[in-house]
């Protein structure tokens, strides 16, 4: 299998603050691979730095692009939608990603939307946070590319709907891409990851297929990931 992915040597400071150290990760494609750690691990850094939105030291390669700006057009991530003024409606911010991106798919978008029932006529302050995370999710999946970096997608979304999106990833991942997939209810998404890459420690503790630790460790994913964790933490 050829890699979607390939970072060698990763290191990323802030403030002097050193977040992530020595990250080497390869993903190959057509994986959906669950990207787990505790708040702070450093999970929505380590996305940035491959999207090319924060810069650190070593190499990172998506697709065969190398440079922040060329591994842009491989990538689709879940941008919080921060830069748009709260009175504009989704229909609006559809056209823009339309513009922004040749890879955006119109016809994905609306099978997306309906499917989460979101409607183009609501301005971004009338959504509510669950909402706002399905736009997201529909935005970031109408982009057809080789790597979906998909941040906590599913926090604030009800837990119906939730078993619904999960559910229906697989067919919304064209074949041959990757999708990474932050996400703290490891045992909702645990059936769908192909494999776990753990952030602990400024690093990449662990990055397994999931069979493998399932029959490995005889533990299901979730318990597995906690006791990566047992004996770390003092209890008074
Ligand atoms: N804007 C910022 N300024 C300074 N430090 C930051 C900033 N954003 C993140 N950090 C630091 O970077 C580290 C990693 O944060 P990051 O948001 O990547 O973690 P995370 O694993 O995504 O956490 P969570 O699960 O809570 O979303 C943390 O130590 C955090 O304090």
């Amino acid at each position: 299998m050829p890699n979607v992915l390939a970072i060698q040597g990763l290191t990323y400071k802030r403030n002097q603050k050193l977040i992530l150290k020595n990250i080497d990760l390869t993903l190959e494609t057509g994986k959906i691979v669950g990207l787990l750690g505790e708040n702070g691990a450093g999970k929505t850094t380590l996305m940035r730095l491959i999207t090319g939105s924060a810069q650190g030291s070593g190499d990172i390669m998506v697709s065969d692009a190398t440079t922040a700006t060329a591994r842009k057009a491989h990538v689709s991530f879940s941008e919080q939608l921060h830069g748009f003024n709260k009175n504009v409606k989704i229909s609006r911010v559809v056209d823009f990603y339309q513009t922004v991106y040749s890879d955006f798919d119109l016809n994905r978008y609306h099978e997306l939307a309906d499917f989460l029932q979101l409607n183009g006529e609501l301005k971004l302050l009338a959504l509510s946070k669950g909402m706002r995370e399905k736009l997201i999710i529909a935005l970031t999946l109408a982009r057809q590319t080789d790597l979906y970096l998909l941040d906590e997608p599913f926090g604030g979304i009800d837990s119906m709907s939730r078993k619904k999106i999960i559910s229906s990833i697989i067919q919304w991942k064209p074949d041959n891409a990757t999708m990474l997939i932050s996400d703290h209810y490891v045992t909702e998404i645990a059936p769908i990851l192909d494999e776990i890459v753990v952030v602990k420690d400024q690093t990449i503790a662990v990055h397994q297929k999931t069979d493998t630790i399932r029959s490995e460790s005889g533990m299901d994913i979730e318990d597995y990931y906690e006791s990566l964790y047992a004996g770390g933490v003092d209890h008074d």
